[in-house]
């Protein structure tokens, strides 16, 4: 163990989910290692500026966060420039980078890794300057993400309902200008990833063989017109069909369309955009994994 003073940061709205049990826990286990526990709930602004301002202050050496993967995002950027490891204890409605990152189920062993010697060093991409941990697209699943945001159905099932309004709704197929390190190509998807990790929060593994700590990212082009099948594939836990994804890796990369496209990364949709830079981050993120 080499830390003394512990920051957990809490988003109480995150998942519909209790908080009072995960404090509980992570207090328990501080207090049994002799470290400090100092306490950040976030408000949903100038959280950034905030947790800053508290790790100087408290010379805070580990960070936990306890939120989904927008509250992940969030406390990376705000620690991204200190020297900090980062446990994650999964409370999100989506919570793709822990899926991802094979964070178990049960809370008591969710803080023990939180506050374990186990990491792995995370690559932070960047796109348009915002963080993206594990994964974002362009196209259709982010109209469904944008659909799904402004209906007042939650889950699975919100999610379902919402596909068949996004189908009619979507200017499908998009001709995407993808120019990489290795060159550049003109393409017509239905959607375009980029993945840092192999699954998107739902399950679906459509990058099986990325490494999120290589350096490296894939762009995913799903091509084929089967609008059903892909929204099929990305909402199930399922492995993906080859025959539908082309996968490029990249080290950076430029994106753009002529017309507007559906933005989302990590599941937060962005915006409709024409221009997408991709980098990654000489600084890697040190997260405590099982
Ligand atoms: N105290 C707060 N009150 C309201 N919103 C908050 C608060 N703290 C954080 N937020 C918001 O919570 C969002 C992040 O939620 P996160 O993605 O971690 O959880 P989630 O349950 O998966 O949410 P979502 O389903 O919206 O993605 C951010 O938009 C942030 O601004």
């Amino acid at each position: 163990m080499n830390f003394k003073e512990v920051l957990l940061v809490v988003n109480p709205i995150s998942g519909d989910i209790e908080k009072d049990k995960i404090i509980s826990e992570v207090q328990h286990q501080l207090a049994r290692k002799n470290a400090s526990y100092h306490y950040f709930k976030t408000k949903g602004e100038n959280d950034i500026k905030d947790i800053r301002s508290l790790v100087e202050k408290e010379k805070i050496d580990r960070v936990i966060v306890a939120g989904g993967d927008g509250t992940i995002n969030m406390v990376a950027e705000a620690i991204k420039d200190f020297d900090l490891s980062l446990g994650i204890i999964p409370a999100g409605s989506a919570n793709g980078l822990a899926l991802n990152l094979n964070i178990p189920k049960i809370l008591a062993r969710q803080v023990e890794v939180a506050l374990g010697d186990n990491y792995i060093d995370l690559d932070i991409l960047c796109l348009n300057d915002i963080i993206c941990l594990h994964m974002s697209d362009l196209g259709i699943n982010a109209e469904l993400i944008e659909n799904y945001d402004a209906s007042s159905f939650r889950g699975k099932f919100g999610y379902l309902i919402q596909s068949v309004p996004t189908l009619i709704k979507s200017e499908y197929p998009y001709r995407f200008n993808i120019r990489t390190e290795n060159g550049e190509r003109s393409e017509d998807a239905v959607l375009l990833g980029v993945a840092n990790a192999n699954k998107y929060g739902t399950g679906a593994n459509v990058n099986p063989k990325g490494e999120p700590d290589d350096g490296v990212f894939e762009i995913l082009i799903f091509k084929k017109l089967n609008f059903m099948e892909i929204l099929k594939t990305l909402r199930n836990e399922v492995e993906l069909d080859p025959s539908i994804v082309e996968i490029i890796p990249a080290r950076e990369a430029h994106i753009s369309c002529k017309k507007p496209v559906a933005f989302q990364i990590d599941g937060e949709f962005i915006g409709k955009e024409t221009s997408i830079d991709i980098k990654i981050l000489n600084k890697k993120l040190r997260i405590a994994i099982p």
